[in-house]
């Protein structure tokens, strides 16, 4: 499986702002980017902190990249895949709806009731990790069935995880030009921090998109 990590961050490493209020970072090209990025894979993950906090689709937004995505034998839209290992995404977030196939990631410690009504809403739940999702054994699994592109959009838990765990593949990140600030707020890599071995990345690329700059790398080393 390879493994692309793609986010929006201002100028000072966050995320969004510390009340986890989802802003506009990118602008119209960038989202244009994201969207056939999303197009180009067969499903986006998050964590479900960002779907508490966003509620977001993970679908593609052109219907043109849709059309040509079923031209090629594939579903209209990506799977949508969500880290979430007590089952805290509700039952009426828009990742389950309709739109496209989703992957509920679930730990041992979920409650059946709720891994129950996660499936009785179309969600296909993966069980991995006692207490919370294991991110390897689960990665294993979707490709398994047959999800060998997998772009992760965040936010700063899942992605630090991903680095931790040594399955990042590329990372992508849009730096606006604004400062959200707040040492509360998410930035790119959260979770407990590395301190003595740190991912290596390998810069690919800098580009001037909208009022930002694009920075593209590949992982050569994990930590
Ligand atoms: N600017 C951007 O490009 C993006 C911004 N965001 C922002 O990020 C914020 C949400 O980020 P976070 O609070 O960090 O939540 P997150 O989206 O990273 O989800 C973290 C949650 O995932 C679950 N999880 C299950 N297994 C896990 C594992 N092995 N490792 C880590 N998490 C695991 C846990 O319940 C954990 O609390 C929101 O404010 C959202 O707006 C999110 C995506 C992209
Ligand atoms: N690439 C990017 N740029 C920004 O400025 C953002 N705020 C985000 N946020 C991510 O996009 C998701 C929204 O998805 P839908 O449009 O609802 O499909 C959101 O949940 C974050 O993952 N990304």
């Amino acid at each position: 499986m390879h493994v692309v990590v793609n986010a929006a961050m201002s100028a000072d490493g966050k995320l969004s702002t510390r009340r986890r209020e989802q802003i506009e970072i990118s602008g119209t090209r960038d989202f244009d980017r994201v969207d056939e990025l999303r197009a180009e894979s067969d499903a986006v993950m998050v964590g479900v902190g960002t779907v508490l906090a966003d509620d977001p689709s993970l679908t593609l937004d052109d219907p043109e990249r849709q059309r040509a995505r079923e031209d090629r034998g594939e579903p209209a839209n990506p799977a949508r895949v969500v880290a979430d290992s007590q089952v805290r995404t509700p039952p009426d977030a828009r990742v389950l709806d309709e739109a496209a196939l989703t992957y509920l990631l679930v730990s041992q410690a979920a409650l059946t009731d709720f891994v129950t009504q996660m499936e009785d809403v179309g969600a296909t739940v993966i069980v991995a990790g006692e207490d919370r999702v294991d991110l390897v054994t689960a990665l294993a699994k979707l490709e398994g069935d047959g999800i060998d592109q997998l772009m992760v959009e965040g936010g700063g838990e899942l992605i630090f995880s991903l680095f931790e765990e040594g399955l990042v593949d590329e990372l992508s990140v849009f730096v606006g030009s604004t400062v959200i600030g707040g040492r509360d707020a998410p930035t790119l890599a959260d979770g407990e921090g590395f301190v003595e071995e740190f991912p290596a990345l390998s810069l690919d690329g800098v580009e001037r998109v909208d009022d930002g700059v694009l920075l593209s790398w590949t992982v050569t080393d994990a930590a």
